[in-house]
């Protein structure tokens, strides 16, 4: 089994020869650094969220609201942290939320293939979003054995729908992450001030560009009229899903379909009845809505709502402990959003799996500290509300 806690051992390790490591260990100190390295307009539309951000900064601060209580005199030595996900196991409960501007994080543009290259280096999966700058097969071959999901934002053509499923599956994903929180964009003023959005500058389109069915609705291809086609673009995402679309959704793949944005305990248990493989209860991380609770407050009632209808989680994740909590809680795997794409900013793949690795560090140290030598250990000790 690995012992992810051993990363800190190398680390002071490293410093007796005067090495301390490339990027921070914690996420204050690496969000400041990726603030002052990364293009501000990628920045601000990374870093920022919806509205003043108050359900943003409440995402992370709410993890300070729960507390957990260690046990004494158990052997801890070996901690397991694996899971099981979609009837396979995966070596941990993280994976990295899809991030629909991986491609522009890194100088070369081609940030979806160093986030791939972060999951096989640490096997961390990674839920591809819709939107990257290399197109959904090129990104699975760089993940080669390694699994990953596929994040769906479903158009408003049912053709470019089924084409995009379809090719998700094909190219070997485990999952189809249905969004179901960003049909339409929420008031992001940090984006509006400087009047950018990436999509729109033709950022981050090439699983469109690239589909059959999108290429059909177009009078010229992409490549000859660019600007047609991010027109076409805008008019096609964003298609608003109700509970009646379940059984097309379900009819366009043999995988599971996971419904992220879950909140609400009676979203949960009608995404239950309609048969979702996994239930996402995310926020986007506080860049849809403003003026939400927490997200991490509302996932123990998501998690009673869905009985054994697996939870995955994410919004507001900064640190090992932030997972070990969300596991605590009920989570069955856990999400990290903007701390990879800082890690991504810094150093492509291996600045992300630098975070990734010291997110798994302080977890499995977590656990070993508190006695807790698997994920059905933490579950079962979970947290208490503190304040
Ligand atoms: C820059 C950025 C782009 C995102 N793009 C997508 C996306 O394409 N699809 C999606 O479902 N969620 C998207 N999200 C939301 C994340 O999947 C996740 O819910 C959120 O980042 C979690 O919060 P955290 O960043 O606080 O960890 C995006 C988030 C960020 C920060
Ligand atoms: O920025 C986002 O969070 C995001 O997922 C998105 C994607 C496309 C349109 C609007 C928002």
């Amino acid at each position: 089994m690995p012992h992810y806690g051993d990363f800190q051992n190398e680390i002071y390790l490293a410093g007796l020869s005067g090495v301390v490591p490339k990027l921070p260990t914690d996420f204050a100190t690496l969000e400041a650094r990726a603030a002052a390295a990364m293009p501000p307009h990628v920045l601000n539309y990374v870093q920022g969220g919806c509205g003043d951000e108050l359900t943003q900064r409440r995402n992370s601060e709410a993890f300070g609201h729960w507390g957990m209580v260690p046990r004494m005199m158990v052997d801890s030595t070996s901690r397991d942290l694996s899971i099981e996900l979609f009837g396979q196991r995966y070596p941990t409960p993280l994976f990295m939320a899809p991030i629909g501007v991986t491609g522009i994080c890194t100088q070369d543009q081609h940030g979806d293939l160093a986030a791939a290259r972060a999951s096989v280096a640490t096997g961390v999966p990674l839920c591809l979003s819709t939107l990257t700058n290399d197109p959904l097969e090129t990104v699975a071959q760089t993940l080669g054995d390694q699994p990953g999901f596929f994040q769906l934002y479903t158009p408003r053509d049912a053709d470019v729908a089924a084409s995009l499923v379809q090719r998700a599956e094909k190219a070997g994903y485990r999952a189809i992450v249905v969004t179901l929180d960003t049909w339409v964009t929420g008031w992001r003023p940090r984006d509006l001030n400087t009047a950018s959005f990436p999509q729109l500058r033709g950022h981050v389109l090439s699983n469109y560009f690239s589909d059959p069915a999108f290429r059909k609705l177009l009078p010229q291809p992409p490549e000859v009229d660019p600007a047609a086609a991010i027109r076409a673009w805008t008019k096609l995402f964003g298609r608003v899903l109700t509970w009646a679309d379940m059984p097309w959704l379900k009819s366009l793949t043999k995988l599971p379909i996971v419904l992220k944005g879950i909140c609400h305990p009676d979203d949960a248990r009608r995404a239950v009845d309609a048969g979702a493989g996994a239930i996402y209860c995310s926020n986007h991380g506080g860049r849809q809505a403003n003026g939400g609770m927490a997200a991490i407050d509302l996932l123990p009632e998501v998690v009673k709502a869905a009985g054994s209808v697996p939870v995955l989680f994410d919004s507001g994740v900064r640190s090992g402990t932030d997972v070990v909590k969300a596991l605590a809680l009920g989570a069955r795997a856990v999400g990290v959003g903007r701390p990879y794409a800082y890690g991504l900013a810094l150093d492509g793949a291996a600045g992300a799996t630098h975070v990734l690795r010291c997110l798994l560090a302080e977890a499995d140290l977590l656990m070993a500290v508190n006695g807790w030598p698997s994920i059905a250990a933490v579950r079962e000790a979970g947290a208490l509300r503190v304040s």
